[in-house]
């Protein structure tokens, strides 16, 4: 199955998108007039540069408004026609995308359109090209795949088939099953595109919208399996149209365009075995099991800091690494990570950035099957040498620059703590069990990127964006969470500089874990015993308190306790929620405390512009030591 993606789904100029496509491995491109006219070279040199990056043009588009005219506008469309494919045989493609017409004088009528086709087609056997219709979810005449492709059926033409597009099909929630019925030689081309499930106006939803296959909510694996069904050999091409992509990295957004359609075109493959799917075989995405491990690289005053309130959060020091100077803290299954190398990994995310998560290990079912994939997805392995008697835990590079490691229970992985840091079991502490969910800053335009580099990686549930509201701004939350909840990612994205998310960002110098929420089964006495070590929660103001009491029907009593520990709360059918958090650390790391009901799979949504508000208070009042 040959991989494609149009010209204008990335930023640059055409040589950069050049690069960038083939540097992310696909096989050929799209090429979006734009795209070339804007070029300083001719057709020939486009043709040469494409194929000496080891690219195919798969296709040239689009050619508008050319079906249905009353003459001598008729004349000449097919005028325009001739001199595209000049241009075509120039670049040396073969293969026109003509859209359906939004022309304000075509007639419809699907005779008149076929008799068009018909004629066109003649016209480009006679050069050896073909033509390609689509139909534009907005098109005058012709707005569904079905119309379109009843016209090519009538134009009777070898040269002339049908190209459908997942968003003109999906936007306008016509079965993709209706495509089952075409003949797969008759589908010229396939282009790829899923989208936010916004209402608007379907031309602006498809012009600025458009996303990646398996970042938005279309259901584009059914429509890519309807199309492979018919027995199409042809290429799959990625057409995303999309403000962000636009202006962000060329390189990143060819990467993640590579690993949306092999993750695409691998779920259809189980989805359907028996389909022909022209893919080498890769690793089922696993279900996290949790979270091994969350390493903070730090030094001097900042780890003593970091090692007191881990003190305070009632965590151990239970080991110390045989060769290099990190330490684990434990409780319960949450471990610690402290590092304090000069040297390595740890040391240049300390270096470029203070005290900042370095690294998280997810626990799998089997590690080098999440690398296999991993790699079959465009992600390089990560590695730095290892010193005597180290483990060799697979590994890639995650947020930033940061590091995803993948542990299983296998002889090799599971044993690195005792190997690396001679420890056993872990102490029960002050009643903390389990990291309950890893919160990781970023900015908005990266939002989309990591949400699919986990659903791509994992069998994960997203929900929905979440707003939530700082004093000073939006920040969007999203959650990433395996179907049984053990492993919980939020991503939330930030706009503006001014919310906490973003004065973040700035102090730290890019995105990473802003905080971390530990799971305990029994918030009050979890807080008891902490205040015992000297934790001192985030303190929140009587009007918090007044206003639950308002919104919920509290047992007597309880307002009261959660007043006297600065507890939050919130409730929803499935159940209730407690959270309580830790005061700021260096740059603006925190923690927060849950306490899960049953049920409950929010993360107290409700509470977070007044949570960010005494953040605020507290920042401002205590002035957070910056490192
Ligand atoms: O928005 C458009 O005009 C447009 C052009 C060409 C396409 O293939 C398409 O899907 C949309
Ligand atoms: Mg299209």
């Amino acid at each position: 199955m040959k991989t494609s993606i149009a010209t204008v789904s990335l930023s640059g100029n055409l040589q950069e998108k050049c690069e960038a496509i083939a540097a992310a491995r696909f096989d050929g491109i799209e090429i979006f007039e734009q795209d070339f006219i804007a070029y300083d070279g001719s057709p020939a040199d486009v043709g040469r540069m494409v194929r000496d990056h080891g690219l195919e043009i798969t296709l040239f588009q689009p050619f508008r408004d050319f079906e249905g005219l009353p003459e001598p506008l008729r004349a000449k469309a097919f005028d325009r026609a001739e001199r595209k494919f000049d241009l075509m045989q120039e670049l040396g493609t073969d293969l026109i995308l003509v859209c359906s017409s939004v022309h304000p004088e075509s007639l419809g009528g699907i005779d008149r359109a076929a008799a068009d086709f018909h004629e066109l087609g003649e016209r480009a056997a006679a050069r050896g090209l073909r033509i390609g219709y689509e139909a534009l979810a907005w098109g005058r005449h012709v707005d569904d795949h079905r119309d379109a492709w009843e016209i090519v059926r009538r134009a009777g033409h070898d040269s002339v088939g049908l190209v459908l597009d997942s968003f003109h099909t999906l936007a306008r929630k016509i079965d993709p099953d209706t495509i089952r019925r075409i003949p797969g030689d008759r589908i010229f081309f396939v282009q790829l595109a899923d989208a936010p499930a916004i209402e608007m106006d379907l031309l602006y939803w498809s012009r600025h919208f458009r996303c990646m296959p398996g970042e938005g909510d279309l259901p584009v694996p059914e429509f890519l399996q309807a199309v492979m069904a018919t027995g199409y050999g042809g290429p799959v091409s990625l057409e995303i149209f999309n403000d962000q992509f636009r202006g962000g990295s060329t390189r990143q957004v060819a990467r993640d365009g590579y690993r949306s359609l092999v993750a695409v075109m691998d779920d259809v493959r189980r989805a359907e075995p028996a389909l022909q799917l022209d893919l080498p075989p890769i690793p089922p995405r696993q279900k996290p099991e949790g979270v091994a491990f969350v390493e903070f690289a730090s030094r001097d005053e900042d780890a003593r800091a970091l090692e007191a309130l881990l003190g305070t959060l009632g965590f151990e020091r239970t080991g110390q690494h045989r060769n290099k100077k990190v330490a684990l803290f434990q409780q319960g299954d949450i471990r610690i990570v402290l590092n304090e190398e000069t040297t390595g990994h740890a040391a240049s995310a300390w270096i470029s950035r203070g005290t900042t998560v370095c690294d998280i290990g997810l626990a799998v079912g089997d590690a080098q099957a999440v690398l296999d994939r991993a790699g079959a997805l465009g992600t390089e392995p990560f590695a730095q040498p290892l010193g005597p008697g180290e483990v060799d835990i697979p590994a890639v590079r995650g947020l930033s620059g940061s590091v995803l490691h993948f542990i299983d229970p296998g002889a090799d992985l599971a044993q690195v703590w005792a190997q690396e840091f001679g420890v056993g079991s872990a102490p029960s502490g002050a009643g903390l069990t389990r990291v309950d969910h890893i919160a990781q800053t970023m900015s908005y335009e990266d939002m989309l990127s990591w949400t699919l580099f986990y659903s791509a990686l994992f069998e994960t549930r997203k929900s929905s964006m979440v707003d939530v509201f700082d004093p000073d701004g939006l920040v969007r939350s999203q959650v990433i969470a395996s179907t049984d909840g053990r492993m919980r990612i939020t991503l939330n994205g930030a706009d503006s500089h001014r919310t906490l998310a973003g004065s973040f960002l700035a102090e730290t110098f890019g995105a990473s874990v802003q905080h971390l929420a530990l799971a305990t089964d029994d918030i009050f006495a979890t807080l008891e015993a902490l205040a015992k070590r000297g934790f001192t929660p985030l303190p929140m103001p009587q009007n918090y308190y007044d206003d639950l009491a308002a919104r919920f029907d509290l047992p007597e009593g309880l307002l009261d306790k959660m007043r006297d520990r600065c507890i939050l709360y919130d409730r929803d059918a499935d159940g209730e929620f407690f959270q309580c958090y830790s005061r700021a650390f260096a740059g603006g790391f925190f923690f927060e405390l849950v306490q899960r009901g049953p049920g409950y799979q929010g993360y107290g949504a409700p509470n977070a512009p007044f949570r960010i508000a005494a953040q605020k208070r507290q920042m401002r009042g205590k002035g957070v030591p910056s490192r």
